[in-house]
């Protein structure tokens, strides 16, 4: 079954007079549970394309279904709520509060939702102890290496156990052992939980990782 289907997907970027037609139609499908790739030269559009998907923009045209639901349709609010409810994020540059410890950045979002404190604390350190970080709970985001930082990013975007993560470029700023260590967590993420991931990548090496590829070229896509 489809998660996500997209079709005849448009973006345009007005920067002042000029238009940037980021995406020139876009169709397609990933199923539930996949581990997909979006590959392609830079400025192609793919990034673009994960934040149609993934509800961070709106498209100029076409239609995004996430579990048969036309997110078009919704209200900011209601994008929102179904941003929190279904789906995690992973970007390349971690975006950890900074002023906060390892597991109050992944506590912090379902203690925002209401959910009691121990529960709370309960789940980010189990998550924690999931990607290998049991012993930096107490560690600020710079005491910690930049494949623990991403580390803990996604055990905040596991925290609510969401049905799809989306991953900009994750592993962009690591080196490659912990890329490797990385694309192993997620991995493993997918097949245990049967989390669908979306995730951009650079690196052919990291075609081995993946379900499926999906290729973009000038803002339209080819599949592999
Ligand atoms: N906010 C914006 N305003 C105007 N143009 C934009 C904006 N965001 C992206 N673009 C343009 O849209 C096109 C697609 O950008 P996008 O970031 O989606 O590409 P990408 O394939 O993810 O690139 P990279 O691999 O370098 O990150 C590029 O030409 C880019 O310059």
């Amino acid at each position: 079954m489809a998660v996500i289907s997209v079709k005849d997907l448009y973006r345009v970027y007005k920067l002042g007079k000029v238009d940037v037609h980021a995406l020139n139609g876009v169709t397609l499908d990933i199923t539930e549970g996949e581990f997909v790739g979006i590959m392609g030269p830079s400025g192609s559009g793919k990034s673009t394309l994960l934040y149609q998907m993934s509800l961070l923009d709106r498209p100029t045209s076409g239609l995004v279904t996430i579990q048969g639901k036309n997110v078009g349709g919704l209200t900011d609010h209601q994008r929102t709520r179904f941003r929190l409810n279904h789906c995690g994020y992973v970007f390349q540059d971690y975006a950890l509060v900074p002023e906060l410890t390892t597991e109050e950045n992944v506590y912090l979002l379902p203690m925002a939702q209401g959910k009691p404190d121990t529960e709370s604390i309960d789940t980010a350190r189990e998550i924690l102890g999931k990607v290998g970080l049991s012993n930096r709970l107490s560690h600020l985001p710079r005491e910690l290496s930049g494949g623990e930082q991403q580390r803990v990013a996604i055990a905040r975007a596991m925290v609510n156990k969401p049905d799809i993560i989306f991953a900009d470029e994750p592993c962009a700023n690591l080196d490659s052992v912990n890329s490797k260590r990385i694309l192993e967590l997620f991995k493993e993420l997918n097949q245990e939980n049967g989390q669908t991931i979306v995730m951009i990548s650079h690196e052919d090496e990291d075609i081995e990782y993946f379900d499926r590829v999906i290729r973009i070229f000038d803002g339209k896509n080819r599949e592999r």
